[in-house]
C-alpha cells in the first residue's frame, strides 16, 4: 500500500536578509528528505522548485530558519476498486460575427470564423509502466470524481476558425470496466485500449457561413454546442491468469512470495492480506503467468462474513484456481469443500474453472498423515509444498504451467 505525505501548512523560511519566503510542497519535501523524514523515492526533483527557493535551499546555510512547523502526516492511499465518476465533455467554441473592413475595401463582407469542437473525454487502460506510480497501476485511487473536457476555441474575424480542443484522458489500470447504470459500456482489458465516454460539443458557425445570395451581410453567428455529460461507474477486476484461494493464514501470501518476486505481507494472524496482490511467475521460455493473492475467505463469506466475497471479483477472469490448504489441520479436505462452496455461491462459473490443490505447510508435524487422508478423500491433483522451506515449489510452478497451457482463455465478461 502506497503512502503519501500531506502538508496541512506550507512552510515559511526566513532567509539571511530577513526576507520571509513561502515554501512550496516540493521544497518542503526536499527539506524533509534532508532530515531523512521521507525516502529517496519521495524526493522531488529540484526542477519543481521556484527559483528563489532553489537558491535558498542550495545554500542551505545555518542562518536560514524554518518558521512554521513542518508537519508531515502520513496519509495512506487505500486500495480502490470502484469509482463513480462524472464526465463532462468540452463545449464547442462560439462562431464569430464580424465584417471585413480594409482601406479601399470598406464592405468586404462577413468574415466571422467557426468555433472549434469541444474536447472528448476518453478512458484509457494502462498496463504497468516504470514511469507511472505504483498506485496508479493497481487501483482506481488516482481517478477523480469529476472530469471536465476542454472547450473549443471561439472563431475570430478574418475567417479564423477556432482550434478544436484536445481530448482529456482518464488513465485507469488494465482490467477496468466502464458501466452506466449497471450496463456495460466498455471493458478495458488491454494496454492502450480506450473508450470515448463523452463527445465534445460541435463548434458554432461564424457569420461567414450564413452568407448567401439572398443575404449578403448576415450578422448571425451561432454559439458552440454543449458537450455531453454522463455519470459512469468504473470497476476494477485484477487481471491474473491464476489465483490463490484459501482460508486466512493458509499461507497464500507466503506462496506468492515463494513463486514470484511479489512481496505481499505475511503474518501469523488471519487477514494479513487486505487487498489483492499480483505476482508474475517467469518461465525459461519467457512466458509470464500472473498469479493473484486475495484476502482469505471464511466459512459464510457468501453471507458477507469476514471480508466477504467482494474480492472474488478480482479473480473472476483467471483461468486457474489454486486452492491453498493448511495441512497442519486435520481433515484438510473439509477446507476444500468449504472454499468450493463459498466460491460456488458467488459464481458457479468460477467454481467450475480448472483447479489444483496446493497442500501447504508440509513441514509441520502431522502434515504427512493429513496428506494421505486428503488424497483418499479427494480425487483432484494435489501438490504438497512448503512455502516456508521452499520444498516442492518447483513442481508447483510446473503444474501451474501445465494448467495454464491446457486451459482455453476464459470469457472476459462474467457478471
Ligand atoms: N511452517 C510453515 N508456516 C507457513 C508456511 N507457509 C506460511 N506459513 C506461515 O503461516 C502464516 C500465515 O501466512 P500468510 O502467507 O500470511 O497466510 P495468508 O494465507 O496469506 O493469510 P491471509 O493474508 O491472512 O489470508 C505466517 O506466519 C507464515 O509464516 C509453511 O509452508 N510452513
Ligand atoms: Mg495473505
Amino acid at each position: 500500500m502506497g503512502c503519501r505525505w500531506r502538508f496541512p501548512v506550507l512552510g515559511m523560511l526566513r532567509g539571511r536578509g530577513g526576507n520571509v519566503l513561502r515554501l512550496s510542497e516540493a521544497s518542503l519535501l526536499l527539506r524533509a528528505f534532508k532530515h531523512r523524514e521521507v525516502t529517496a523515492a519521495e524526493r522531488p526533483s529540484e526542477k519543481k522548485l521556484v527559483r528563489p527557493e532553489r537558491d535558498e535551499l542550495r545554500q542551505h546555510e545555518p542562518g536560514v530558519t524554518l518558521l512554521s512547523a513542518l508537519v508531515l502526516v502520513p496519509q495512506t492511499r487505500y486500495f480502490v476498486d470502484q469509482r463513480r465518476v462524472k464526465v463532462m465533455a468540452g463545449s464547442g467554441g462560439n462562431g464569430a460575427s464580424s465584417f471585413l473592413s480594409e482601406p479601399r475595401k470598406e464592405w468586404g463582407g462577413p468574415d466571422g470564423g467557426d468555433g472549434g469542437a469541444g474536447g472528448d473525454v476518453i478512458i484509457r487502460g494502462q498496463a504497468p509502466q516504470k514511469n507511472l506510480s505504483q498506485q496508479q497501476l493497481k487501483s482506481l485511487s488516482s481517478v477523480s470524481a469529476l472530469y471536465r473536457g476542454k472547450d473549443g476555441e471561439s472563431g475570430r474575424s478574418k475567417n479564423c476558425f477556432g482550434k478544436n480542443a484536445i481530448p482529456t484522458y482518464i488513465f485507469v489500470p488494465v482490467g477496468t470496466m466502464v458501466r452506466e447504470e449497471g450496463e456495460l459500456l466498455a471493458d478495458l482489458s488491454a494496454h492502450q485500449q480506450q473508450y470515448t465516454v463523452v463527445h465534445g460539443g460541435a463548434g458554432g458557425k461564424g457569420n461567414r457561413f450564413f452568407l448567401s445570395n439572398e443575404n449578403r451581410a448576415p450578422v448571425t453567428s451561432t454559439p458552440g454546442e454543449k458537450g455531453q455529460e454522463r455519470v459512469i461507474q468504473l470497476e476494477l477486476r485484477t487481471m491474473a491468469h491464476a489465483s490463490l484461494v484459501g482460508f486466512p493464514n493458509a499461507g497464500k501470501s507466503s506462496l506468492l512470495r515463494a513463486i514470484s518476486r511479489a512481496r505481499p505481507k505475511v503474518g501469523e494472524y488471519p487477514f494479513t492480506t487486505l487487498n489483492p496482490h499480483v505476482g508474475i511467475v517467469e518461465y525459461r521460455d519467457h512466458l509470464q503467468v500472473a498469479v493473484a493473492d486475495i484476502p482469505g475467505l471464511v466459512p459464510g463469506a457468501h453471507l458477507n462474513r469476514g471480508l466477504g466475497l467482494s474480492f472474488l471479483r478480482h479473480i473472476e477472469r483467471c483461468r486457474v484456481l489454486l486452492f491453498v490448504l493448511d495441512m497442519s489441520s486435520t481433515r484438510p479436505w473439509e477446507q476444500f469443500h468449504q472454499l468450493h462452496f463459498e466460491i460456488d455461491q458467488y459464481s458457479p462459473q468460477l467454481a467450475s474453472r480448472a483447479h489444483i490443490i496446493v497442500a501447504n505447510k508440509m513441514d509441520l508435524p502431522g502434515a504427512t498423515q493429513n496428506l494421505e487422508a486428503l488424497k483418499e478423500n479427494l480425487q483432484h491433483t494435489v501438490v504438497p509444498v512448503s512455502a516456508l522451506t521452499g520444498d516442492n515449489i518447483g513442481e508447483l510452478i510446473l503444474h501451474l504451467r501445465k494448467m495454464y497451457d491446457g486451459e482455453p482463455q476464459s470469457s472476459s465478461e462474467s457478471s
